[in-house]
């Protein structure tokens, strides 16, 4: 397993936001987090790499209790995290962005090179020169993945990637997570969009207030409309 979150319980203040969330994610898995606004999807991400400063429970990421290290150790350990809010430096260009990102090769994950990421997402090799303060919100979101990617993770929780795209763009955005998770990536994607997670998902996880109420195929899904349509606003 790559990832193993057990009994998760975070707080924001006094504010219970999450209870008890368990989730798995496979070796080369794609599995989506699917919930409405507010749900809890963005805080069980933060959570899983410790930028939550009170939660509880167990984060196990390649077979390693990873709950109590800092953010900076989990990340430098092969966990990826996208944020919504893409923070890519305006100033700096899309080759330099790229190098922010860069880390040491690991034996169990895909090595990416500037030129490699460049297949995978072509418009940002047609404007390397250029800099992100002159991109597109959408181009900046791939800009943010890819200099995740020069991380060479393992696993990478992406936040609501296809949040705000054009519907271009987002089939862009379809074919980079396919072409990742073909590198052999493994991928959390917290989405609301389930026309989306479907293209690109093996399994989804369904969080409502905080809680998990589903978790299965994705096309076990599909054959439950009951749950997606008391669940998930479409
Ligand atoms: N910094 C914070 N302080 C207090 N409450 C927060 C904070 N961030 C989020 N919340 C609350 O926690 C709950 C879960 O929010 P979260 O952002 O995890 O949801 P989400 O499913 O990611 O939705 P969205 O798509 O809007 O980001 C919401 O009720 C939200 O208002």
């Amino acid at each position: 397993m790559k990832l193993q979150v057990a009994d998760l319980n975070s707080f924001y203040g006094p504010a219970h936001i999450l209870f008890d969330i368990a989730l798995e994610v496979g070796e080369g898995e794609v599995v989506a987090l699917l919930g409405r606004n507010g749900a809890g999807k963005s805080t069980t991400f933060r959570s899983i790499v410790g930028l939550v400063e009170n939660r509880s429970g167990r984060i196990m990421f390649e077979g390693k209790d990873v709950s109590r290290e800092p953010t900076h150790a989990i990340v430098r350990g092969g966990l990826g995290y996208v944020p919504e809010e893409r923070r890519i430096f305006t100033d700096l260009t899309v080759e330099e962005n790229l190098e922010v990102g860069r880390q040491p090769k690991r034996p169990n994950a895909p090595f990416w090179t500037r030129e490699k990421l460049f297949t995978l997402f072509p418009n940002l090799g047609e404007m390397r020169n250029r800099p992100g303060g002159r991109m597109s919100g959408g181009e900046q979101q791939m800009l943010t993945i890819a200099r995740t990617l020069m991380g060479n993770p393992s696993l990478v929780l992406l936040d609501e990637p296809s949040e705000g795209l054009s519907p271009k763009i987002v089939e862009q955005m379809v074919d980079a997570i396919l072409a990742m998770k073909k590198e052999g990536v493994s991928i959390v994607v917290s989405e609301q969009n389930l026309h989306f997670a479907r293209l690109i998902s093996d399994r989804a996880y369904i969080i409502e207030r905080g809680k998990i109420c589903f978790g299965g195929m994705m096309a076990e899904l599909d054959a439950r409309p009951d749950i997606r349509d008391a669940h998930l606003s479409l």
